[in-house]
């Protein structure tokens, strides 16, 4: 599953060392759930995960067990419930979060916002505390809104740096690779889809015109394509009938991310990935587009690039929406 994910290395200085470091922490909070258990095991065969620490407020130790009989390097510890959760974060490199809720069918994701606004909070104290350098990548949804959150209470602890703090969209390309890839007759792998915006309907917003490679659709396919990209996560709502919401498809998508982040760390170059982040590419003061990663999380903001109309069309209508979603985020972080 990998081949897709490594790309091209140089290495660059960190800290005015050549050397490359090679070994990470990486925690994954929420690592009981539907997601944690098959990203963990997908963490769990990435090489440069030398240290795996899983955290849950339930079933940890079952957890652990089970994946540090796999015969990888990485050593597996399991935390279980809040007493532990700071020993769990200490130092981590990455810490990824994909504890919270799960839609049922008729929700929509900010119905979640109740229940996952104070976990992701909870967890973003305790980085704050002692992972001030970790990169943070948020699964939990509504992205669009626990990315803010998290945001404020690193800024509120004074530890706030917008370069480490992602709300994982990738999920999002791994849906507009599969589908225009099928659409198209095309091997998916050699497919490639930037999706900017943010992490619900009408915020998702795949760029068609940009594929690699380049495809056209009439404009009704066009259109119809574009709302499957932005309704896929409904989608496995609908077929999982009350048992949750894409977990296998996310765990993919969050491997994905977490390798893209450790390369980056680990002085790869041109390791591009996009996510929800602080951002001034836009109206919005949080987008997701294509990141330059390094060292030091993201290096550079590689931007919007040129839209089509219907893109255009598309932009416009997301950004109200995001507005109102990192407002309720940063209202709820503030209170
Ligand atoms: N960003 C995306 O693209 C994307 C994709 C799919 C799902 N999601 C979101 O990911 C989240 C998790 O989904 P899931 O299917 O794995 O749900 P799940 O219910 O199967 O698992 C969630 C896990 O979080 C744990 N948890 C609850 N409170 C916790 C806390 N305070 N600290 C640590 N762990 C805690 C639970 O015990 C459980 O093990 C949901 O909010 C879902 O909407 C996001
Ligand atoms: O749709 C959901 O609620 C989960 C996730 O955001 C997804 O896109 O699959």
């Amino acid at each position: 599953m990998f081949s897709r994910l490594v790309r091209p290395t140089l290495v660059s200085a960190r800290n005015f060392s050549t050397s490359k470091q090679n070994n990470f922490k990486v925690a994954v909070a929420g690592a009981s759930g539907g997601i944690g258990q098959p990203l963990s095991l997908l963490l769990k065969v990435n090489p440069l995960v030398t240290e795996l620490s899983l955290y849950d407020i339930v079933h940890t130790p079952g957890v652990a067990a089970d994946l540090s009989h796999i015969e990888t390097v990485g050593k597996v510890k399991g935390y279980n419930g809040p007493e532990n959760l700071l020993e769990a974060l200490r130092n981590a490199d990455v810490i990824i979060i994909p504890a919270g809720v799960p839609r049922k069918p008729g929700m929509t994701r900010d119905d979640l916002f109740n229940t996952n606004a104070g976990i992701v909070r909870d967890l973003a104290k305790a980085a704050a505390e002692v992972a001030p350098k970790a990169l943070i990548g948020i699964i939990t949804n509504p992205v669009n809104s626990t990315v803010p959150i998290a945001c404020e209470v690193l800024k509120q602890a004074g530890k706030f740096d917008p370069k480490r703090v992602f709300g994982v969209t990738s999920l999002d390309i791994v849906r507009a690779n599969t589908f225009i890839a099928e659409g198209k007759g095309l091997n998916p792998k050699d497919v490639s889809i930037p999706v900017i915006g943010g992490h619900s309907g009408v915020t998702i917003i795949p760029l068609i015109s940009r594929a690699t490679p380049s495809v056209s659709f009439p404009e009704d396919q066009l259109k119809a394509l574009t709302t499957r990209i932005q309704e896929a996560g409904t989608e496995v709502v609908k077929a999982k009938a009350g048992a949750g919401s894409a977990t296998l498809s996310m765990a993919y998508a969050g491997a994905r991310f977490a390798n893209s982040l450790l390369r980056g760390l680990k002085g790869e170059s041109n390791v591009i990935e996009p996510a929800y982040v602080v951002s001034d590419v836009t109206e919005s003061e949080y987008f997701s587009t294509p990141l330059l990663l390094g060292k030091n999380g993201i290096e550079k903001n590689l931007g919007l690039g040129k839209l089509s109309d219907y893109e255009q069309q598309l932009l416009k209508a997301a950004i109200p929406e995001l507005k109102k979603n990192i407002k309720a985020g940063v209202d709820f972080a503030k209170k």
